[in-house]
């Protein structure tokens, strides 16, 4: 029996503008993170030595630069703690799917061990120390569906309308830093601003009025598979691309409505239903078993 088990739920980006470009490559974005109910689970055993082995089971990494043990290490060493763990991943999530598996598992992997090891880092701290993995981890860190600016580290806590999302998954992975590479990526969006939504939902008409992706017509016209999975889903619901791909969602109103239209995709294709959440499934397991600490 494992010491702890967490979940590392997927997010999605129901819209992203790219703003333009840092002198360090990074780009200014503004984005609006919506977590799922859906994603991998994380099982952590102490160790008595300091010791961090993981088991991903049919993820093909290299123990160094899988970001379970990239986070394990990381916190150990920013704590000089001794404590040791195996962490044993099991996989539901698509590898370069722009839904947020590999920045997920990190930010359970240090939610997880700050408890167990008992490092007592807020989760200001951690999501520091997150960035460092990866422009995604702080938004798992913390743990809210949220609006971002920044390279998506700066973060706002949004309360979004409860939908069920059919996310269609091609059978291709996008690598973000080519996206992020490519000459003919769109980096002249204006910014906008949350201001006025502040004490209202984010309900729907506002998110159709923004919605867009900047990334989307340059991944369609790299990956074929996504295109079609966008025309395909485009007949029942405004479509979009999550991060820089490959998955394509929809929102619906309800999971039947969103599992019946999946029931109707094309043969080989794959896609997973979904509810948006407001709260990281990770957190409230978490203050299930303790309270985290800090802001
Ligand atoms: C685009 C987004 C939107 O949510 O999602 P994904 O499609 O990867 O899920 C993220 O910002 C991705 O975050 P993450 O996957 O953690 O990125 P990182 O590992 O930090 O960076 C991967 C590469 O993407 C580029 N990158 C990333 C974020 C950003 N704001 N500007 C960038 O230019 C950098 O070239 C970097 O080398
Ligand atoms: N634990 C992990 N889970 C998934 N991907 C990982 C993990 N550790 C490292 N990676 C690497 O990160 C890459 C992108 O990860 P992933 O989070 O799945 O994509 P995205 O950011 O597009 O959602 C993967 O192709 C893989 O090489």
């Amino acid at each position: 029996m494992p010491d702890l088990q967490l979940p590392a739920p997927a997010k999605l980006n129901l819209f992203l503008r790219i703003l333009g470009r840092r002198e360090d490559g990074y780009h200014r974005l503004q984005t609006l993170f919506q977590l799922l109910d859906f994603g991998d689970q994380l099982d952590f055993e102490l160790r008595a030595n300091s010791e961090i082995s993981v088991d991903a089971g049919s993820l093909q990494i290299p123990l160094q630069e899988n970001l379970i043990y990239r986070a394990a290490h990381l916190l150990q060493q920013r704590t000089g703690c001794t404590g040791g763990a195996y962490i044993r991943l099991h996989k539901n999530l698509p590898l370069g799917g722009g839904i947020g598996g590999g920045s997920s598992d990190a930010a359970t992997t240090l939610l997880g061990l700050n408890q167990l090891w008992q490092c007592h880092l807020t989760l200001n701290e951690l999501a520091q120390l997150g960035r460092q993995l990866g422009a995604d981890v702080p938004v798992f860190v913390r743990g809210r569906t949220a609006w971002a600016e920044g390279i998506g580290e700066v973060l706002t806590p949004v309360v979004t309308e409860t939908r069920h999302y059919l996310v269609l998954v091609p059978d291709c992975q996008v690598s973000t830093a080519a996206v992020f590479g490519d000459p003919r990526l769109t980096r002249d969006s204006a910014p906008i601003t949350l201001a006025h939504l502040r004490d209202r939902w984010l309900d729907s008409e506002w998110l159709e009025e923004y919605s867009g992706n900047d990334c989307q017509p340059l991944v369609e016209s790299l990956y074929p598979a996504v295109r079609a999975a966008k025309d395909w889903l485009q007949q029942f619901a405004r479509a979009h691309l999550t991060g820089t791909g490959a998955c394509v969602f929809a929102a619906f109103d309800s999971a039947q409505t969103a599992e019946s239209i999946l029931a109707k995709a094309p043969a080989g294709w794959r896609g997973l239903v979904a509810a948006g959440v407001q709260e990281s499934p990770a957190h409230r397991q978490l203050k299930a078993v303790s309270k985290i600490t800090g802001a």
